[in-house]
């Protein structure tokens, strides 16, 4: 007897280092007992240390690995991570209303930790136009919640009025990621759901630059466990958990800002 497994889509970008983007989404997905498939909209030539170069594929490409996908597997959730333009975005969004993947995980990646542009700013606006609206959870981190509702976030409160504000914008339910938070001993991320209850998650902080990824590990996280049927709120406590274990388990690749260890249970 050949053994099911739950299948989930990752759209993203290629990070050649193998530490962040979709290289991060796919080793998550495996790791938490689920398939994962992949829409690659750009191709970074990237390592630890920084992004050389980026390319972002054509948009006839990217549709066609969505039909490819939607032909043929059976997805019950979908992320997306790096988008690269306006264009993908719009491309991703239309393909997101034509095909049924299930639950929505938006991850609005806008700049990577070397300080790499993995955005457009004029595609800010498309962003909140057409996925924001889309998203069953979306997932910033603080620049990019404060570049999505235009709140300067230096505190805990601030994260709160962020999160009601991107409800307002359209979103569900809301993860603001609190890793960028100047505090010392914790990391510390609110979630705001769609029925208006809210919870932190508090994790240990720990003092390492190997943080490469943690962004696309947790929200890759959450998508796999709503892929196996796990509810939201349970699904976002998993992918805390797992993101924090990765990088309290950290391993030794490269030179620069080191990827997570994904085997970390
Ligand atoms: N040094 C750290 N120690 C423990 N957890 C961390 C650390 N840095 C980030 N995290 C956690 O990793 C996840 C991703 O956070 P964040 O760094 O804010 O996102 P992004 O990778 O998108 O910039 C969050 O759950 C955050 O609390
Ligand atoms: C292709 C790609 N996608 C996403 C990220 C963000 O990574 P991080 O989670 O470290 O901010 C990245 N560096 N590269």
């Amino acid at each position: 007897m050949k053994k099911q497994f739950p299948q989930a889509l990752t759209i993203a970008g290629s990070d050649s280092g193998g530490g962040a983007g979709m290289q991060a989404d796919l080793k998550t997905m495996q790791m938490r007992h689920v398939f994962g498939a992949s829409v690659v909209v750009a191709v970074t030539a990237q390592n630890t240390r920084g992004v050389n170069d980026a390319f972002t594929l054509p948009k006839t490409i990217i549709d066609e690995q969505f039909e490819a996908i939607a032909d043929d597997l059976a997805i019950k959730a979908v992320k997306s991570g790096m988008l690269a333009n306006s264009d993908t975005v719009r491309t991703v969004a239309k393909n997101l209303r034509k095909f049924n993947f299930g639950p929505y995980i938006l991850d609005p990646v806008m700049v990577a930790k070397g300080g790499a542009h993995l955005l457009t700013d004029d595609a800010v606006a498309t962003v909140k136009q057409e996925l924001l609206p889309l998203a069953s959870l979306v997932t910033p981190n603080l620049p990019e919640a404060e570049v999505l509702t235009g709140i300067t976030i230096k505190d805990q409160g601030a994260m709160r009025v962020a999160a009601e504000k991107l409800q307002t914008l359209g979103a569900k339910n809301v993860l603001v990621k609190g890793g960028h938070l100047d505090t010392e001993t914790a990391a510390s991320d609110y979630v705001l759901l769609a029925d208006g209850t809210d919870f932190w998650l508090s994790g240990p902080r720990f003092e390492t630059i190997n943080t490469h990824g943690t962004g696309d590990t947790i929200s890759a996280c959450i998508a796999a466990e709503i892929a196996k049927g796990t509810d939201l709120k349970s699904a976002i406590q998993i992918g805390k958990a797992y993101v924090t274990a990765t990088i309290r388990d950290g391993i030794l690749v490269g030179h620069g800002h080191g990827p997570l260890n994904h085997w970390a249970v």
